[in-house]
């Protein structure tokens, strides 16, 4: 398994170019599945993800083509396969978006079920609430969710208990093909929602309300191919500022968009960072020390989970006490005793972290347990006072592009150790 080496002490400085948003991309390739007539799809990240998911669908018969770097045709005309095998979705939950669209264009969905992950349980109980009340037969059998529909599945009015990102993209892409009109009410709102609303509208569907708590899909009886491209990441784009942060740095992330991520830049400003923006970059100057910022994670538009790591390093090494909440997953503290390996002071209390700033972290061998703990660890290494290597960065590889490449080009001095 590689490993990156981390040698602390540079300040991170220059402009560093923006990817393709993965959680945008995931739900917004399977949407294809919805159209018999080719889409092509740019602004996508080529990362491990993208790539299990490409192996996915070319699984269930579709052709795939890379057009250029970024640049991915998907004709799904010629699936022929309803099966999500566990192989696949055990490297990555999100196949479980493979269950709507399928559903929805051949009636007929097997995806295995996805199983707990390290940063919690993930249950996918609402996917499969939604579905059935589109008129799906659903059942569980041998580890796989079997759901089945003769003739297009039907709207419905669809509560979320929890507000759920993933449950949301796949009733939505379901209630696109259905027969009638759905109303998701609690759906999520975050900036990937709406990315994948525009996507599907680019393709024939009728989708309003995306971005607010309540989604109106009127069903159409067929999708058409289109182009579109995918946002900007915006979690990637939070890694990168607090990077610079952390290390009292000076960057310029291009290719981005400020406006998806409100949160996260006024907690940066909090801890002092100074942020400025255009339509699409951001600059962060970090003059001194970090100060200790409270964080409280929860659905868009409050602060995301997946940046919650980021900040837990941040505060690390920041002036005061902090504490860290986080209300979305039970299980996504798993860093903690990594950074405590370093030299951290956290102490922990059911879902709440308490952070007291320390002077300086040394470096250590430390293991990633998933994918924003492994940023989060390659982070204190960048200030660490000795090297520090991350093991199993194969988590972090499922998410960003060429981080290493990226943060070398900011003056970070980190190299992959190949296994
Ligand atoms: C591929 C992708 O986009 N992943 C993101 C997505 O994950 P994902 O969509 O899996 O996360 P959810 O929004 O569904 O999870 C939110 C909460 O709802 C619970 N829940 C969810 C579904 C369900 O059927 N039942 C249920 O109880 C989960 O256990 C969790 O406690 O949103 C998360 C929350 O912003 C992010 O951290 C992930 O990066
Ligand atoms: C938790 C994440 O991804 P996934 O839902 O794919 O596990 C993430 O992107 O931080």
């Amino acid at each position: 398994m590689d490993a990156f080496k981390v040698i602390g002490g540079n300040p991170l400085r220059g402009d560093v170019v923006i990817s393709g948003a993965k959680n945008a991309a995931l739900p917004i390739l399977m949407s294809a599945l919805l159209s018999k007539t080719p889409i092509v799809f740019s602004n996508v990240p080529r990362l491990n993800d993208i790539l299990t998911t490409v192996k996915l669908l070319t699984q269930l018969g579709a052709k795939t083509e890379w057009l250029s770097e970024d640049k991915l045709s998907i004709d799904a005309s010629t699936i022929d396969l309803c099966r999500a095998p566990y192989d696949l979705v055990k490297t990555m939950r999100a196949s479980i978006l493979v269950l709507g669209p399928l559903l929805a264009r051949m009636g007929h969905a097997e995806v295995s079920l996805p199983g707990g992950c390290a940063i919690g349980a993930r249950p996918v109980d609402l996917h499969i609430q939604g579905l059935k009340l589109m008129g799906a037969d659903i059942e569980v059998e041998n580890g796989y969710i079997v759901a089945k529909k003769e003739g297009r599945l039907t709207g419905a009015n669809i509560f979320m208990d929890t507000v759920s990102v993933t449950g949301t993209e796949n009733l939505m892409m379901a209630a696109a093909l259905a027969e009638g009109t759905t109303v998701i009410e609690n759906a999520a709102r975050e900036p990937e929602i709406v990315d994948l609303a525009e996507c599907l509208i680019s393709m024939g569907a009728k989708v309003s309300g995306a971005g607010t708590d309540t989604l109106v899909i009127e069903g159409v009886s067929e999708l058409q191919g289109s182009q579109y491209r995918v946002m900007p990441d915006r979690i990637e784009t939070g890694t990168f500022l607090v990077a610079a942060a952390v290390t009292q740095g000076h960057i310029k992330c291009l290719n981005t968009d400020p406006t998806s991520m409100e949160a996260v830049l006024s907690k940066l400003q909090e801890a002092g960072a100074e942020i400025t923006t255009g339509a699409d970059w951001i600059e962060l100057n970090m003059p001194s020390p970090a100060k200790a910022v409270n964080v409280r994670t929860a659905p868009h538009p409050a602060f995301p989970t997946d940046m919650q790591a980021q900040f837990m390093t941040l505060n690390v090494l920041a002036q005061g006490t902090a504490t860290v909440i986080e209300t979305i997953f039970e299980n996504r503290f798993m860093h903690v005793p990594e950074l405590q390996r370093m030299g951290a002071d956290i102490s922990l209390e059911g879902n709440t972290a308490i952070v007291k700033g320390v002077e300086e972290l040394h470096g250590a061998q430390v293991m990633a347990t998933d994918l924003r703990a492994s940023a989060s660890l390659v982070i204190a290494g960048l200030v660490a006072k000795s090297p520090t290597q991350v093991d199993r960065i194969y988590h972090i590889d499922r998410g960003y592009l060429r981080i290493e490449d990226k943060l070398q080009g900011l003056g970070a001095d980190i190299t992959r150790i190949e296994a």
